[in-house]
């Protein structure tokens, strides 16, 4: 069962102090998916610190434990022991991926070239989602597809009693898919090559190498990669593996940060891994005061500390080239826009459409009931901004299941003239059950709008 079996929960933002002080976000959510993954299809254990533990990653979990993993919580840390790579046991039920992407499509890659049956289940919002996009690799490897609407959850998988190698060119820019592909090449003989034309976050890339799989990447002058993986070889679980915290979700804190007047707040142990840094490099050229404290290498990634100080920001071109590298960042840089003296234009953001919700129409119905000034084309977005946050908000947005939506429009009644509700806050513990508190240890105000 989904976070959303029970009732919804609006929530309110409003303008109030400063936010002030240091806190630390959650583990990254990409890397706590795989280390789920990984850890739990590698022979041995791996220890785990630092563990997001959101509802899309618990999830994940329980499909690892329903096909012979064990995991255990160990103070805090969890204790993943693995099956060893190619013996995967057939889960007795079905596998329910709630909100999540990148474990119902990790795992369909993982699991779907197995000799035996996985069925997948997922919430309104997943169910809604394109599958194709992992079931097309699939196929060519061998795997048959069952499915009462095509390529959309539910579904079932029934794998080949040998998959088949592949060469595959990855058709979007997607991390999930390039995963899934790599994570269905460990159970097939030869050797998988993925060719991603634009990188995508490497997380699964860097992980396969440190649980010690085959694997090589090269990258050619257009920057296009070739990843190429021997399958069947040994996975051997990591002793120590510390998940760094989430650039993703410390967004959220920074553009809290930056939108609040007299603000001053340092976020501890981010990931700056440079697929994943985009957010800040616009911030940064948006005039945003964010200096990068402490940086230091922790688990194979780059980790720093950011005081995030108030800042006038002005409006940018965001290219479109930089959105595989902040993805997930553009429903909150729509928040900062709007607090920017101009304009602030995005491009390439067709992907938008495909996520929690069609973000690119979710956040120009809540810029809208705002009141503020916006464009929304087929991949783009401009927003014009009101730097002193004065004749906006008051707006109810509809989240449509979106955890990003709904923190992304709290942030935004946290520094305009009038409060901001969403109508539901539950989804926030997907990605980022802390958010709330953390807004609140900072200084910011919610309150409950339930009627
Ligand atoms: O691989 C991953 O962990 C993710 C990849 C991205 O999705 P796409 O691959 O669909 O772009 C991103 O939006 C998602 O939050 C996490
Ligand atoms: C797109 C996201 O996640 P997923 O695809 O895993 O649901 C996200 O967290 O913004």
């Amino acid at each position: 069962m989904g976070v959303h079996s029970g009732a919804l929960k609006p929530l309110r933002a409003k303008a109030g102090r400063a936010l002030a002080g240091r806190v630390r976000v959650p583990g990254d959510k990409s890397i706590s998916h795989r280390a789920f993954l990984f850890g739990g299809l590698a022979s041995g254990r791996t220890r785990v610190t630092g563990l997001l533990e959101g509802e899309d990653v618990l999830a994940t979990g329980r499909a690892m434990r329903a096909m012979g993993a064990r995991i255990e919580r160990d103070g805090e840390a969890f204790l993943v022991d693995g099956v060893g790579n190619g013996c995967l046991l057939e889960p007795a039920g079905v596998l329910d991926f709630g909100n999540a992407g990148t474990g119902s499509r990790l795992t369909m890659g993982l699991a779907g070239t197995y000799d035996f049956t996985t069925t997948y289940l997922g919430d309104a919002s997943l169910s809604a989602r394109p599958m194709g996009r992992v079931l097309d690799p699939l196929r060519l490897m061998g795997t048959q597809v069952l499915a009462r609407s095509r390529d959309r959850l539910p579904l079932s998988l029934r794998g080949p009693r040998v998959a088949a190698p592949i060469s595959y060119r990855v058709p979007m820019a997607s991390a999930q898919v390039k995963s899934a592909v790599l994570l269905a090449a460990l159970n097939a003989p030869g050797i998988t090559t993925v060719i991603e034309p634009v990188m995508t976050r490497d997380h699964t890339e860097k992980m396969l190498e440190g649980f010690g799989a085959a694997i090589e990447v090269e990258q050619d002058a257009h920057g296009v990669r070739t990843i190429r993986l021997e399958g069947q070889g040994e996975l051997k679980g990591v002793a120590d593996f510390a998940v760094p915290g989430d650039p993703s979700s410390a967004a959220f804190l920074v553009v809290a940060a930056l939108v609040t007047p007299d603000s001053d707040v340092t976020i501890e142990n981010v990931l700056m891994n440079p697929t994943r840094t985009g957010l800040l490099e616009t911030l940064a050229e948006m005039g945003a005061s964010i200096e990068v404290l402490n940086e230091r290498s922790s688990g194979g990634e780059s980790v720093a500390d950011l005081r995030v100080r108030h800042s006038a920001l002005k409006g940018v071109d965001v290219p479109a080239d930089r959105a595989p590298s902040m993805i997930d960042e553009y429903p909150i840089l729509a928040v900062a826009a709007a607090f920017a003296e101009g304009t602030t234009r995005m491009q390439g953001l067709d992907e938008l459409r495909v996520k929690e919700s069609d973000r690119l129409s979710a956040v120009a119905a809540g810029l809208s009931a705002n009141g503020v000034e916006h464009r929304e084309g087929e991949d783009w977005l401009s927003v014009t901004g009101r730097p002193d946050g004065r004749g906006i908000g008051g707006g109810t947005v509809a989240t449509h299941l979106d955890h990003r939506i709904a923190m992304s429009f709290l942030v935004l009644g946290l520094a305009c003239e009038a409060p901001v509700t969403v109508d539901d806050a539950t989804m926030i513990s997907t990605s980022f059950p802390e958010f709330t508190g953390l807004i609140e240890r900072l200084g910011g105000t919610l309150e409950s709008a339930e009627a």
